[in-house]
């Protein structure tokens, strides 16, 4: 498989706080990458970074080999790379429905004009089939504000994968979902990326989901990246378990994968 993005030296400074340093990360295509890590030790930031949302300190991010450093995240998303939020960015007035096909016009570049209407029958039937692929098709029509949190999220994502993206981030999928509702929202989530074969990195605190949806896990902590494995080599790092995972927390079967530093 061929690398899709290419992360080196990557470095944030925010005054004095040191919130990336000396990130380097390959991730090849079609790979599923979850990112592990305490409060504050730097996975926002650095999905913010890849994403165009935050300009680095020092450092190079390119995408399919191309140097992406510098271009606003409308760009990163006409180049391929699109990213889902810790808090679901829906218009709450509006409709699941609406707000999938508001953002399927935006990512046509057709805009949302005075002149235009977005609500044209191909996209609207195309969006529609999206959302049934994400098992929200029972709630086309209700408007968001109303809809559960899980279900905002699964909206989120599916306006992400509108613009046909080749790689996909996810920031905290499941934070603000119920332990009873998010291992069936990663599922649903990860069998409709999978079937669009796109590469995925997602952040999530969850350990038994991390396992059972990623090969390779990077672990964050202040700052850097101290492990780049396999979740059972990973889940077995000192600094992972102590800090991250929490010892005691990690099945007898996980303790059993050996360590790999990064
Ligand atoms: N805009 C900012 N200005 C100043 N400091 C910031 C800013 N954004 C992040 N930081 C700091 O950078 C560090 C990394 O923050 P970041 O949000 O990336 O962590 P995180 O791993 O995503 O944490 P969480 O799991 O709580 O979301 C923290 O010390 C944070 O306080």
């Amino acid at each position: 498989m061929s690398t899709i993005l290419n992360v080196m030296n990557l470095e944030k400074r925010f005054g004095s706080v040191s919130a990336a340093k000396n990130i380097n990360v390959s991730v090849a295509e079609r790979e599923i990458v979850a990112i592990i890590g305490t409060n504050g030790a730097g996975k926002t930031t650095f999905v913010n970074m890849v994403t165009g949302w935050l300009a680095p300190t020092s450092g190079d991010i390119r995408f399919l080999g191309t140097s992406i450093v510098g271009r606003r995240p409308r760009e990163m998303t006409q180049l391929g790379l699109c990213r889902s939020f810790q808090v679901p960015q829906v218009f709450g007035s509006r409709s699941a429905l609406e707000n999938l096909v508001m953002a399927a016009a935006v990512a046509e570049r057709s805009g949302l004009s005075l002149f235009s209407d977005p609500f044209t029958e191909e996209r609207v039937t195309r969006c529609e089939m999206l959302l049934r692929d994400f098992r929200i098709g029972d709630y086309l029509h209700r408007k968001t504000a109303q809809l559960p949190q899980g279900i905002r999220k699964l909206l989120d994502i599916a306006m992400a994968m509108i613009a046909m993206p080749k790689m996909l981030l996810l920031d905290e999928p499941t934070s603000g979902v119920s332990i009873d509702e998010k291992l069936e929202l990663m599922d649903i989530v990860m069998g409709a990326l999978k079937a669009r074969e796109v590469t995925v990195m997602f952040i999530e605190h969850d350990m038994e989901i991390v396992e059972k949806h990623a090969a390779r896990v990077l672990a964050f902590f202040e700052g850097g990246i101290i492990s780049d494995a396999s979740p059972q080599q990973c889940f077995a790092h000192p600094t992972v378990q102590t800090h991250i995972v929490g010892e005691g927390k990690v099945s007898a079967r996980l303790k059993k994968g050996g360590v790999q530093d990064a």
